[in-house]
């Protein structure tokens, strides 16, 4: 595991094409252990192509992506949950039909991590005190999102803001070492964004959890990010402190869409 601090996922010259639409063109960066780093830009920027990219769901064109110092470029999607990349969609992924605990205990069977006969024998053994291990963690991870007055209701019946919750549960039951969040906040009221936001920090800061997050709601996005990276038709444009950022005239003008037009507070200027 990288030391805090140090580069967990690397992408080198990466470039993404969709037959003439270039997407992605040359981006470089990394997310270092330890860091909350955001992905921003105006629409169709590439940032789902680029988080695309490092969670397997697209392959780059060219370039190279390095997580926890191997090449991942070609690892397919299914094995970078093995090693610790965990990711929530843009759109709810959830099996609505399911209870919130069976959701989330989805999410560690990646943990179980053995074939069928193996599996039958296993059960035999073993399997009662690991399906007990597995309901504990999956515990610790209800209390933690505070979704206990939930546990055992249907997800598809919650509201919006629980079923996020949710999603977010299911991802970190794979205890990632990175997680990929695709706008975590989008669709959500003021409050459900704060608590939101209150969790991907705790996650940060008391579970250690890396976090690389798309996310349109600029304020959260300064409030909690160590370092953001600007995206604007497939280019990096920018990347710094979440000051740094917002002080930037390529972003402001991205973003306003104008070269000249005075910005006096570039918060409001960045406002989605
Ligand atoms: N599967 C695909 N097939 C064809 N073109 C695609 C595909 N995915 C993305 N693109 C194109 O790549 C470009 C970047 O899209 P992308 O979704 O990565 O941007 P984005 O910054 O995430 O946008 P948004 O903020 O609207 O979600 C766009 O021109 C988009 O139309």
């Amino acid at each position: 595991m990288a030391e805090p601090g140090a580069p967990l996922l690397a992408a080198a010259g990466v470039s993404l094409r969709f037959g003439g639409v270039r997407a992605l063109t040359d981006v470089a960066f990394q997310v270092n252990a330890g860091e909350i780093f955001s992905i921003i830009g105006p629409n169709g920027a590439g940032k789902t192509s680029m988080v695309n990219c490092a969670s397997g769901r697209y392959r780059p064109t060219e370039g190279r992506i390095h997580f926890d110092g191997a090449d991942i470029t070609r690892l397919p999607t299914r094995k970078r949950a093995a090693i610790g990349i965990g990711r929530t969609f843009q759109n709810l992924a959830l099996f609505g039909h399911m209870s919130v605990l069976d959701n989330i205990m989805v999410g560690r069977h990646h943990l179980l991590n053995r074939g069928f006969l193996p599996g039958m024998l296993y059960w035999f053994g073993g399997a009662q005190r690991e399906e007990i291990a597995h309901r504990r963690e999956v515990e610790e991870i209800i209390d933690f999102l505070e979704i206990q007055h939930v546990r055992k209701a249907t997800a598809g019946t919650l509201s919006y803001g629980l079923r996020k919750r949710v999603e977010l549960a299911r991802a970190i039951a794979l205890r990632p070492k990175l997680i990929l969040l695709d706008e975590p906040m989008a669709g959500m009221n003021l409050e459900e964004k704060e608590d939101m936001a209150r969790f991907i920090l705790d996650l940060n800061e008391e579970w250690g959890m890396t976090v690389l997050m798309i996310e349109h709601d600029m304020g959260v996005v300064m409030d909690i990010s160590h370092r953001v990276m600007v995206l604007d038709f497939g280019r990096k444009i920018a990347e710094g402190t979440p000051e740094a950022v917002l002080a930037d005239p390529h972003v402001r003008r991205a973003y306003l869409g104008e070269a000249d037009e005075v910005v006096n507070d570039p918060e409001e200027a960045l406002a989605p």
